[in-house]
């Protein structure tokens, strides 16, 4: 065909870390700490939720309400009023999509138009950037960055210059992007901080998209605080849910999209005009998980306590893990990974890739063929313009059985006494 095949929206938007680095670990056969999905099942009481739901006749077969099963955005709407102090009208304010991935989309396409602004907070999941792009808009960055001086042991010692962040600001700024607990660097934004970003928003009339799928998985004390939930942000907030993360269960894709009717109705018409339904069973299921853990807040038999729990310790284990073998990981405050700076190490990688990708690219597809060791270059969560200031660190999925963790461990220890 002599004619321009693919539409311009796709431009530049085609490479993906997911698939690339995936796939190697795949083929190379390594211990995959690479891409965030628990190697474990989920709860029992989920497991037999989904099982009941597909015995439960006909209707868990067929189509539901196309915005979110009915019991599912009921007990959304029931939990998450508690925590966000706000009365969450079931039928307007909730959104339930095809995991959070589809709920980021649909805020993209429904609220940013041709030529409009988001400004995205680096590191930053790296599906922000394309959905931006193929909704019309300008991605615009600004860095967390390490404190001055203090060496940076924990996530908590990355921060967001409010200068910074307001130099950004433009007439065309329509919405800027969070993500807390952060992915790659587990960084809990502080109240303060959320703060910050609210006044900016209500003073220059902005929307936040805050995804939050980490939101139970904070450790050390550190508080998940909804910015949602601060005065006046209810309004401009779309908070962004993942059933994936909340019960470990990332095959299922149950997210959702939860704030005020306004916004979420634009939302709704993207996703009628595009995937228009989620899995009605795995919908049934959740719905029983977030029935259950309603009914057990803050208790010790809660998931949502006991999730977190069994990730610190696979978090300490594997931070001794890197510190055995000389390498100084910035201690996570929350989610499911750890980043590690690289610059100490010093390896011959005899050219595993073209010398243009950044040093981390080469390093981590050096550790999988070399080493049978997955993991993920956190240049993938920057933009162009700063991935190049930030290409000195990899992130380690911990969120795996100990089995697994060992298996990395094992290759990190024979690896430091070779050297
Ligand atoms: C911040 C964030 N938002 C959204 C999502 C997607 O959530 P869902 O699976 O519910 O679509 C993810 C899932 N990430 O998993 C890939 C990885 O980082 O290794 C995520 O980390």
């Amino acid at each position: 065909m002599s004619r321009r095949l693919h539409a311009r929206r796709t431009d530049g938007v085609d490479k993906n870390v997911w698939v690339e680095f995936t796939q190697l670990a795949a083929d190379y056969k390594a211990v995959n700490l690479g891409q965030g999905f628990p190697d474990f099942s989920p709860p029992q009481f989920i497991q037999d939720a989904f099982c009941k739901a597909i015995s439960g006749g006909p209707t868990m077969h067929q189509y539901t309400r196309a915005f979110g099963h009915p019991p599912l955005v009921k007990n959304l709407a029931k939990f998450f009023s508690r925590i966000v102090g706000h009365d969450i009208d079931p039928l307007e304010d909730i959104l339930v999509t095809v995991g959070a991935y589809q709920a980021l989309f649909s805020a993209f396409q429904a609220l940013v138009d041709e030529g409009d602004e988001v400004i995205i907070v680096e590191p930053f999941f790296d599906c922000y950037q394309p959905m931006v792009v193929m909704a019309g808009g300008k991605a615009v960055y600004v860095p967390l960055r390490p404190k001055g001086g203090s060496t940076v042991l924990s996530s908590g010692d990355w921060v967001l210059s409010a200068e910074e962040l307001t130099s950004k600001i433009s007439p065309r700024t329509k919405a800027i992007v969070i993500n807390t607990p952060n992915n790659p660097l587990g960084k809990v934004y502080k109240t303060e901080e959320l703060q910050m970003i609210a006044d900016l928003c209500i003073k220059h009339d902005l929307l936040c998209i805050s995804d939050e799928v980490y939101e139970w998985l904070t450790y050390d004390g550190a508080k998940h605080v909804k910015i949602a939930s601060l005065p006046g942000m209810w309004e401009r907030t779309v908070t962004i849910g993942s059933a994936g993360k909340t019960f470990s269960a990332t095959g299922w894709k149950v997210g959702w999209a939860m704030g005020s009717g306004n916004l979420i109705k634009h939302m709704k018409t993207i996703h009628q005009n595009s995937v228009y339904h989620c899995a009605t069973a795995a919908q049934e299921a959740v719905a029983r998980g977030f029935e259950r853990e309603y009914e057990l807040f803050g208790k010790p038999e809660s998931y949502f306590q006991q999730l977190p729990a069994m990730l610190h310790h696979k978090r300490e284990k594997l931070a001794s893990c890197l510190q055995s073998v000389g390498l100084q990981p910035i201690m996570p405050e929350g989610g499911y990974f750890m980043v590690t700076d690289i610059s100490s190490v010093k390896v011959d990688l005899n050219d595993q890739s073209s010398t243009d990708e950044s040093h981390d690219f080469r390093f981590v597809k050096w550790l999988i063929k070399e080493k049978g060791l997955a993991t993920i270059p956190v240049s993938a969560f920057y933009s162009p313009e700063h991935g190049k200031e930030f290409d000195k660190y990899i992130r380690f999925c911990f969120v795996k059985e100990d089995s697994t963790l060992d298996a990395a461990e094992n290759i990190l220890r024979k690896w430091s006494q070779q050297k």
